[in-house]
């Protein structure tokens, strides 16, 4: 017999798939769904026979269809920064901040990647359920989403074992660097909420402080910064010792020094959300602790002005508490410490505090930072900012000159001037916070080029100097008066002494 041509072959082959494909079609249109499903089903087993590659599927819901699978988030997130430039066919999304548009790789597109010398394909599928009525309700047609992952089976190993976490490790950390972060605040008279209501509020986070932009000496800079890092990459560090993963920041010095720049510093660095915490307007312990278990993983925490918003001997103060009044004076500009609108109703305590940062962060877990601030650290209690609760105490003060050139880099674009020295001279007898710094590099007009701003901000601080003068002036003068009084005071004193040892000794002598 002749063997076939390759052409014969060819068309043998042809109108055999074409006859596959027409009863497929047939089958698919006229063909019960359950039917439909069993001839699948074993014609997957009897090519699984002879078929050497090893499928796996990752779907985008899973059971009750409520809650978007983790993995399969992770997996989209991986492909779409990792294998979405060989894609032929893209699907193109809003970003998060809708400024720009996201691609994806498009339904049914297929990529191919490489791990370790294996390579493998992605395919983005999709399955239709169709509807049905159960009960009195009708469940419409639903698409089910999944990826599928195709390797040879003598990849085995290296897929599931290595690859896989590769894929959702990398996926989840592009989905921390992308997503949209949040600020909560938790809103004083807040009623208890109803079923699955949060206690938080929230609204999009979108400080642009940075280290980078802080006015802040570099060493000092440096260190906090590689302080967070390395926090944020000790998990297996914390497990490791049995501690739970977070970590305590008290930020103190006087007000304008960046004390609340800096958190969002820290959040835009770590890309955390930022939960900060009003705890004036929280009702009891419990309400404390209901909180914080509504926090989220890789966030900060933040209590600002803990010094006023608690009690050291238990109860929290009230807005005309005798210790707070400094502050307020301070503060006068500041709406943050709210009295609550039920009298006697303030039972937040000092141990509820720390149980708050202690007791339940352990049960919690997740990467969290808690953060206190305060302008009078001396005010606060020790057992509130002992290390192991607040690990890292940070001290933010008066502008110094390298502070100084990081504002006039932000503020003029400027790096060096001939002003730049008497500057230096100046603030070096001077203490202005950052924030005025800032404010007197700020064009106001503009006419107002970085020279005049210089010269400007100059002027600033021969005032600053002339008022720091005085007032040192008339420090010395009272100390010279309160030392006059009290030399006054010493010489009567003395010379009551003195008569009433020359009246008992003139006594003495009348006697004899
Ligand atoms: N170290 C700094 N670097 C850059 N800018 C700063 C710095 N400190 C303060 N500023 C500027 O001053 C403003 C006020 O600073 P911030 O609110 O961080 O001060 P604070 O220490 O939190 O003050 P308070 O104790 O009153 O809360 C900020 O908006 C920022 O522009
Ligand atoms: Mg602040």
């Amino acid at each position: 017999m002749v063997p076939p041509t390759m052409t014969q072959m060819w068309a043998t082959m042809g109108s055999t798939l074409a006859s596959f494909m027409f009863v497929w079609a047939i089958i698919r249109q006229y063909c019960p769904y359950e039917l439909r499903r069993f001839l699948e089903k074993y014609s997957l087993r009897i090519t699984g026979y002879f078929y050497p590659y090893i499928k796996i599927s990752i779907h985008e819901f899973t059971g009750d269809r409520l809650k978007r699978s983790e993995a399969y988030a992770a997996v989209e997130a991986y492909l779409s920064s990792n294998t979405s430039k060989s894609a032929k066919r893209l699907k193109a999304e809003m970003g998060k901040d809708s400024s720009n548009l996201v691609l994806s790789m498009d339904e049914y597109e297929r990529v191919t990647d490489e791990f370790h010398g294996a390579n493998v394909w992605w395919v983005l599928s999709k399955a239709v359920s169709p509807g049905r009525s159960m009960s009195m309700s009708y469940y419409p047609e639903q698409e089910k989403r999944f990826y599928k992952l195709t390797f040879h089976k003598k990849y085995r190993e290296i897929i599931t074992g290595s690859y896989l976490d590769h894929v959702v490790k990398q996926g989840k950390e592009i989905r921390v660097r992308n997503r949209q972060r949040k600020l909560y605040t938790n809103s004083p008279g807040y009623k208890w909420p109803s079923y699955k209501q949060t206690m938080w509020s929230h609204i999009v986070f979108e400080h642009p402080a940075t280290f980078e932009t802080m006015a802040l000496e570099p060493e000092k800079k440096k260190e906090i910064i590689e302080d967070l890092v390395t926090f944020s990459k000790s998990k297996d560090f914390y497990a490791r010792i049995g501690k739970a993963w977070k970590r305590g920041y008290l930020l103190y010095g006087p007000p304008g020094t960046g004390k609340s720049t800096m958190i969002a510093a820290m959040a835009n660095l770590l890309s955390y959300d930022v939960y900060d915490l009003e705890l004036t307007a929280v009702k009891d312990n419990t309400e404390l602790r209901k909180l914080l278990i509504e926090t989220t993983s890789k966030s900060i925490i933040v209590i600002e002005d803990i010094d006023c918003s608690l009690d050291l001997t238990g109860q929290r103060k009230k807005k005309a508490d005798k210790g707070c009044v400094e502050d307020e004076i301070v503060k006068a500009s500041k709406e943050r410490i709210k009295e609550p609108k039920e009298e006697g109703s303030s039972k937040v305590t000092l141990s509820g505090l720390l149980n708050f940062i202690d007791g339940l962060w352990s049960a919690c877990g997740g990467e969290r930072l808690v953060v206190f601030t305060t302008n009078y650290v001396e005010k606060l209690d020790p057992a509130l900012i002992r290390r192991g609760r607040m690990d890292k105490h940070i001290e933010l003060s008066y502008c110094s000159f390298e502070g100084f050139k990081v504002l006039a880099k932000n503020y003029l674009k400027l790096e060096s001037h001939q002003m730049f020295d008497m500057i230096h001279k100046l603030m070096g007898e001077t203490k202005m916070t950052p924030a005025d710094v800032a404010e007197n590099l700020m064009p106001k007009s503009p006419q107002d080029d970085p020279e005049r701003c210089l010269s400007n901000f100059i002027q600033a601080l021969e005032q600053l100097l002339k008022e720091e003068e005085e007032e040192e002036e008339e420090t010395k003068k009272k100390a010279e008066e309160i030392k006059d009084i009290d030399t006054t005071k010493k010489q009567t004193q003395e010379n009551k002494h003195v008569e009433i040892q020359n009246d008992l000794g003139s006594n003495r002598t009348t006697s004899f």
